[in-house]
């Protein structure tokens, strides 16, 4: 292997070379080596955790890509279906996670998010087959069960007129719902706290911490003694890992190995534990160690319930702004489940609640930007006629802007309104060379509109080799979450609470005021609530 090809380690020789093509860019003659434009202005919101937001503006001066310097530091951010589809698709073998794998190690360590391109390839083949149509239609009963303490709650706030954080009860079902159907274990963190709760949400802080620092303190020698935040992030990851590794050590146990085709092909109605980490053991071929179990689960908790649990709440966040959508969603809601707990084939019918989770991810992606580095000198191609054409050099740093992308009037209509129907209309932009446009025929028989049907330029879930292994689940679980909730609750918000905790929920101009904070990269949540009175619907 020749050194700068894909795989080859990055070297201290790459960094001094995107440093130098920073320089040479911000005291030489523009364009630089890359040919991007160099984006100036205010950085002030891009430390204060909206940085999507900045980088919306930039995008509107600059258009894309543009080049962020911050000393010897910089990102080239990327926000064109064109170009998004190049890079995590079809030049994919040219980049990799890059910094987002080096913040994410040590909560996740090898996992797949964060693993290196080599590792992930075994992994992903593994994983991939225990998202299979079965256990995901069995997975709804799980949904089902983990919302019943949900809506019981819910109806005791209401007869004692509590108000309630819908954002809170939302991340608590989510994290029982990941717990149960991934490693089958009850958080039941909707009606209790516990430690291993606490050990969840504290990994989750101080990996949005860590993205948010400049200097890996945490890798100094001896910080984790030293250091008293990390000395406390360390023994609740312990609490983790204890946890996490119990249940592996009591599934190998158990093992009984099967094909895949097997596997696939189980009754679930008759399986005593269904759960993926069960999937994973039993799968024949695949002798996978403890440590890169209980990385492939932590990969899974961190990434699978926060995701899902910021879709339900600004979508009820939406839904409430727009009492037109809300009575069309309760309608098909009534129709289709009525006081029953749905199952995989009314989910499938309930076309428009899954219209407003897929417009609910297009205004407000989780995350909003994908990390990446490239692995090699690339070229980018074009994509709307005012875009620079960059070349990108080994070692740059990228940022790619989903928010700029669905929320551009290149590529959608009338980009933030609240819309769901759009999904069903074709757009279209000439001035996008090589953009197919949105097409709903390209996703007829799917469960959502996705990256196919935009031409990349719709990816909650990512795209390409990278993408997403759980969107089906996720919009399932979100689906069904919805309904339930919505056919048995009216809410209303809730001004006082929301002004004593920094929301605005009436005037919510471009996501400024957010009652949930948005991730910045793959990981920030910067928590606000979302404080609604809740009252039981009368039917
Ligand atoms: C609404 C919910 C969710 C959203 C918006 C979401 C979003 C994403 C995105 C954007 C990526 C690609 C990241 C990149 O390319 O850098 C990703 C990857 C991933 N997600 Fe999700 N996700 C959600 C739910 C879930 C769930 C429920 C699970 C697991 C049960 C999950 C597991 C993963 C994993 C393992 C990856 C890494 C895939 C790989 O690199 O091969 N996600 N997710």
């Amino acid at each position: 292997m020749r050194l700068g090809e894909p795989g080859t380690p990055m070297t201290l020789g790459d960094s001094a070379n995107v440093f130098r093509t920073n320089i040479e860019q911000i005291y030489g003659d523009f364009p630089s080596k890359d040919g991007c434009p160099l984006a100036e202005g205010a950085l002030d919101d891009l430390a204060s955790g909206t940085m999507f937001i900045g980088l919306q503006r930039y995008f509107n001066s600059y258009s894309s890509p543009y080049k962020l310097c911050f000393g010897p530091k910089s990102f080239l951010v990327v926000s064109d279906p064109v170009q998004a589809k190049h890079i995590l698709l079809d030049a994919n073998v040219n980049y990799d996670k890059g910094i987002l794998a080096e913040i994410l190690e040590e909560v996740m360590g090898q996992g797949l998010i964060p693993a290196s391109p080599e590792l992930w390839k075994v992994r992903r083949k593994q994983i991939v087959p225990g998202f299979h149509k079965a256990w995901l239609e069995h997975m709804v009963g799980v949904f089902n069960y983990c919302n019943t303490p949900l809506v019981e709650k819910l109806e005791e706030m209401a007869d004692k007129g509590e108000r309630v954080d819908m954002e809170e009860k939302f991340c608590s079902v989510a994290l029982d719902i990941i717990g149960k159907s991934v490693f089958n274990y009850d958080f039941g963190s909707v009606t209790k706290e516990s430690p291993v709760i606490k050990a969840v949400y504290s990994a989750l802080v101080e990996t949005e911490h860590r993205s948010m620092t400049p200097a890996p303190y945490w890798k100094i020698p001896g910080a984790n003694f030293v250091v008293p935040r990390l000395r406390k992030f360390q023994s609740n990851l312990k609490t983790l890992d204890d946890t996490l590794n119990e249940l592996i050590g009591i599934a190998k146990d158990t093992r009984q190995v099967e094909d895949i085709e097997e596997l696939e092909n189980r009754d679930y109605a008759n399986v005593k534990d269904p759960s993926l980490l069960r999937f994973l053991v039993d799968m024949r071929g695949a002798d996978i160690d403890n440590k890169q179990l209980r990385d492939d689960l932590m990969t899974m908790l961190i990434a699978g319930h926060e995701t899902t649990a910021a879709v339900l709440t600004w979508a009820l966040f939406e839904l409430k702004r727009n009492p037109e959508e809300m009575k069309k969603v309760r309608d098909e809601i009534d129709e289709v489940i009525g006081d029953k707990m749905p199952d995989y084939a009314d989910i499938k019918k309930m076309l428009r609640v899954r219209l407003v989770i897929a417009e609910t991810l297009r205004m407000y992606p989780e995350p909003p930007l994908l990390i990446r580095r490239c692995r090699t000198e690339d070229e980018l191609p074009q994509g709307h006629k005012d875009n620079s054409k960059g070349t990108v050099i080994r070692g740059m740093d990228m940022f790619l802007s989903v928010y700029n992308i669905h929320r551009s009037p290149r590529y959608w209509l009338e980009p933030d309104k609240f819309d769901p129907e759009r999904f069903l209309r074709r757009f279209e932009n000439p001035d996008v060379e090589g953009w197919k446009g949105f097409d709903p025929a390209r996703w007829e028989g799917r469960l959502y509109p996705n990256e196919g049907a935009a031409d990349f330029a719709y990816l909650p879930f990512g795209g390409g080799a990278r993408k997403c292994v759980g969107d089906e689940f996720a919009l399932l679980e979100a689906t069904c979450t919805l309904a339930i909730i919505l056919r048995r609750f009216d809410f209303d918000f809730d001004g006082e609470e929301s002004a004593e905790k920094g929301g605005k929920y009436d005037d919510h101009p471009q996501g400024l005021d957010h009652p949930v904070g948005m991730r910045t990269g793959a990981t920030i949540h910067t928590r606000k609530g979302l404080w609604m009175k809740v009252k039981k619907r009368e039917l």
